[in-house]
């Protein structure tokens, strides 16, 4: 099996082709009326050819994931984006009005520098940008 897509619940369809596309830097490569399901859609390419699942689970009873798996049991935490450059990305986001969760990037899982964006400002989806800091093992 190979992903095809991630499908994000939104109440504006235009709004949020605005947000991601500034966010990716690119629009979206068409949108989709399905009346069987009463939805209409719009597409984002992911460039993912080397995209990933990442299953995350707490380590002990605190932190982000420990609230979150409370809050909402189990279930999509997170769309992580590879960036070449951090922090040129995380200024750019930041000036655009994306709210940073940090001001640094930190120590992220498979040889990663991560920084996370508040799902508030993302569709209530939480982003994490990564750049890679050494080779996939
Ligand atoms: C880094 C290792 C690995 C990797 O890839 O390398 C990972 O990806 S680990 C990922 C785990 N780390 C994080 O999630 C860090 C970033 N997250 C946070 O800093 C917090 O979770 C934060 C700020 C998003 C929310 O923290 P807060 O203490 O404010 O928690 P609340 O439960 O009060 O949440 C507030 C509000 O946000 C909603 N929320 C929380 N998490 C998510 C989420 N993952 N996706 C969407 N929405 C989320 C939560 O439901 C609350 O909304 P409300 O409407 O008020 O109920
Ligand atoms: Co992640």
């Amino acid at each position: 099996m190979r992903l095809d897509h991630i499908g994000i619940a939104v109440a504006d369809l235009e709004a949020a082709d605005e947000l991601l596309a500034r966010l990716l830097g690119r629009a979206p490569y068409k949108r989709e009326t399905v009346s069987d399901q009463n939805v209409s859609t719009s597409f984002f390419t992911a460039e993912a050819e080397n995209a990933k699942i990442e299953f995350v689970a707490p380590l002990q009873a605190a932190g982000a994931v420990h609230k979150f798996l409370e809050k909402r049991g189990p279930g999509l935490h997170h769309l992580a984006f590879e960036v070449d450059d951090i922090r040129a990305e995380m200024t750019r986001l930041a000036a655009d009005g994306f709210e940073l969760l940090q001001s640094e990037p930190s120590p992220g899982a498979d040889n990663k520098l991560v920084c996370f964006l508040h799902p508030r400002s993302t569709n209530g989806v939480l982003v994490e940008i990564c750049q890679s800091i050494g080779s996939h093992d």
